[in-house]
């Protein structure tokens, strides 16, 4: 394997990395609305399997599918890519939001992240409990330990407006009771979102688009891995904590290298170096629009960015050449 160069990421994969999301967005948004999530994932994860093979590196998949044994493509640990290119890992969720698209409900997204070798998280599919804010807030003033009505607060003063002007988006979820009442409970609003937090932790890098200021609440460990990778791009502070609640989570965890159970994850230890991230919308959301079918054409909606120089490009593509698609 060859050591990673200075900015080598950049200038071969960014826009590569587009391709890879719009490949699996597009066979994915082709079953929208079908009822059938499966099928949907399975569109999305072989397309985008393709196309990550095309690219010019010597890829690990460290956030995937699920295990060997039990996904046949995209398993943690599988190599991707053509082989010879900088050593990275990559996470990725060819289809975040199965259900979503599956009902064809808002932010349902295809999505990767590409860093250098050893930089992202290695997280087993077990929960992580999650709090995520956008830029520009002085840092460390909300925390994973305090009450969330402190985090509540705490935004709203940086933000210079009342508790009520405040909106947190929450997994709805039966676990997450206690949380919305206290959440309700200072006098703020609530988003509550069926599925897709990759979504929710990135939409609160947009407040005044997406109307989101804060994500809390516990959703997947590789969901929580793939918005930081997102939030390191854009900007924001984010914590995690990995929910190890039986004893052979623990030991699947120290398998994958996570000496403490417990261990309270910033941002730069989820997703560290130079990191790439790409999202195309496979159904309609709020900050990316999903994927259109023309008659001649297609179109996709997507975001790349990278952190080391903290470029975002939003990439409105329209695909004639449909044969690529089949
Ligand atoms: O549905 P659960 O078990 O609460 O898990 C929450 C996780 O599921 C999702 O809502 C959707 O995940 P899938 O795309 O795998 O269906 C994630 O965004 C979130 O992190």
């Amino acid at each position: 394997m060859k050591p990673v160069e200075a900015s080598s990421l950049d200038r071969i994969l960014t826009l590569e990395l587009a391709r890879v999301t719009e490949r699996a967005a597009v066979a994915a948004a082709r079953l929208r609305g079908r009822g059938d999530e499966m099928a949907a994932d399975q569109a999305a994860v072989d397309a985008m399997r393709q196309e990550l093979n095309h690219l010019p590196i010597d890829g690990t998949v460290v956030i995937g599918e699920g295990e060997r044994d039990e996904a046949p493509m995209l398993y943690i640990g599988e190599k991707v890519g053509t082989g010879k290119g900088p050593a990275v890992d990559i996470a990725l969720d060819p289809l975040e939001g199965t259900t979503i698209c599956a009902k064809n409900l808002p932010n349902s997204i295809a999505v990767i992240a590409l860093a250098e070798a050893g930089s992202l998280l290695n997280a087993p599919d077990v929960y992580m409990d999650k709090i995520a804010i956008g830029p520009g807030f002085p840092a460390g003033i909300v925390d994973l330990d305090a009450p969330p009505a402190d985090n509540i607060r705490a935004v709203a003063a940086a933000k210079g407006v009342p508790v009520g002007e405040i909106t947190a988006c929450i997994l709805d979820r039966p676990r997450h009771a206690k949380l919305i009442e206290d959440v309700r409970a200072t006098g703020a609003s609530i988003r509550l979102i069926g599925d897709g937090d990759v979504a929710g932790v990135i939409h609160t890098t947009e407040p005044t688009e997406t109307g989101i200021d804060i994500y809390l609440g516990i959703g997947g460990a590789p969901e929580g891995v793939l918005a930081a990778a997102a939030l390191r791009c854009i900007g924001g502070q984010m914590q995690g904590r990995l929910i190890l609640d039986r004893p052979e989570k623990i030991e699947r965890a120290a398998r994958m290298g996570i000496k403490d159970p417990r261990k309270k994850y910033g941002l730069e230890e989820m997703a560290k170096g130079d990191v790439l991230f790409a999202a195309t919308g496979v159904t309609d959301g709020n900050f990316l629009q999903g994927v259109k079918f023309g008659r001649n054409s297609i179109t996709t909606n997507t975001v790349v960015m990278r952190s080391s120089t903290g470029t975002v490009r939003w990439i409105r593509a329209m695909h004639t050449q449909l044969d690529k698609f089949e």
